[in-house]
């Protein structure tokens, strides 16, 4: 039976798209603590998984994001072989399956696991085999996304890279880290090689710095997509009636926001997820998508993300649906297989679990 409120248990079992999840930031704690065990780091701060999970979730309730992103020291630093990137790649295929997640684009910055000598190649072949084995293995279509950090210099190299495996498992390309001081157009030379290979690309902006760092990236750098994007707030009147300029045109060019509630809560930029601007973006019918950003900082996962959602502001199998369809028409991939996944998969599976919220 399923309920005309969607339950925890219910919602795990649609079929779910997911655009903004970070493999450094979804690892199982029991294989943080392996990995850290087989490869001599001695830095994490707890080694049983328990207390592991909770330190990580602890430690980024801080309120700040440069603090959140403190944490990822720990997971990059057991990230650093071809073996520990293809299990980790392949555990997260299978986590997002059990959640029901049926496409996702995961994204991770490739840089930052040269620690050992891998090449930026080795990097990425390890994490798609990872995706297409573990995809493969519990029914879900993993791409990923390859990040270059904001605050580095080596964005062209990845946006070429990212151009390289285009065929291959990479969806496209995303910055992020510290937002503050770093904006969108310090990278202007990736983004515009970018465009000029027509390739896609999202950029985290609009979380811990407002409108001039998501004007830049859509002005300036051509994102497709905004990472988080909630201080679009800022250019909207309190009740939602008037609207910017800026919002008007995310809102008319459908520019999707890959939304991610409880991330933002804990590095500050909304006060708790009833209050997070999701609400009225949604109410305002921007292309709002519902994403997890950290599992494993965040304590959470994809439907506990829409269960939240639905707790707060009361929405039903119709909302969520909704949500899943922006976040598939959104998706780095081509036009034909979005549709497929969409009439194929997601809408049968919404209509099966809404028919049965009308039966019960
Ligand atoms: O919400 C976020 N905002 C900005 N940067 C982030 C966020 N979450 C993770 N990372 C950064 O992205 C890197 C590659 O995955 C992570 O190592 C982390 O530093
Ligand atoms: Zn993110």
């Amino acid at each position: 039976m399923t309920s005309r409120v969607p339950a925890l248990e219910e919602i795990r079992r649609a079929p779910k798209v997911l655009l903004h999840d970070h493999l450094d930031g979804g690892l199982r704690p029991a294989t943080i603590a392996e990995l850290a065990d087989a490869h001599g780091y001695t830095g994490l701060p707890e080694s049983e998984p328990g207390a592991l999970g909770r330190w990580f979730r602890d430690a980024s309730d801080s309120g700040s994001l440069e603090r959140y992103l403190e944490t990822f020291t720990h997971t990059v630093a057991v990230m650093q072989t071809p073996e520990a990137l293809y299990r980790v790649a392949r555990e997260c295929a299978e986590d997002l399956a059990a959640d029901g997640v049926v496409y996702a684009e995961v994204r991770y910055a490739p840089e930052q696991h040269l620690v050992q000598d891998m090449t930026l190649e080795a990097v990425v072949e390890a994490v798609n085999a990872g995706f297409d084995d573990g995809g493969r293995e519990h029914g879900v279509q993993v791409r990923s996304l390859l990040t270059a950090m904001r605050h580095q210099a080596r964005s062209r190299e990845i946006a070429e890279l990212a151009v390289r495996y285009r065929d291959h498992g990479v969806a496209g390309f995303d910055i992020a880290g510290a937002e503050a001081g770093n904006p969108p157009t310090r990278h202007l030379d990736a983004f515009e090689y970018l465009q000029r290979e027509n390739a896609h690309f999202t950029i985290h902006a609009g979380e811990a710095f407002g409108l001039p760092s998501i004007w830049q990236a859509i002005q300036w750098c051509g994102a497709d997509r905004l990472g988080h994007g909630v201080r679009i707030i800022d250019d909207i009147g309190e009740d939602g009636a008037k609207l910017g300029r800026l919002a008007d045109y995310v809102r008319d060019k459908r520019i999707p926001l890959e939304m991610c509630p409880t991330s933002n809560v804990q590095t500050g930029a909304a006060r708790s997820i009833a209050a997070h601007p999701i609400g009225l973006l949604t109410r305002l019918r921007f292309r709002v998508t519902v994403n997890t950003d950290n599992r494993l900082m965040s304590g959470t996962s994809l439907s506990e993300e829409f269960a939240h959602l639905v707790e707060a502001f009361g929405y039903g199998w119709s909302d969520l649906r909704w949500f899943t369809l922006n976040a598939m028409k959104s998706a780095f991939l081509h036009f034909d297989e979005r549709l497929a996944l969409i009439d194929d998969v997601i809408k049968p599976g919404f209509t099966a679990l809404e028919e049965a919220a009308d039966r019960g």
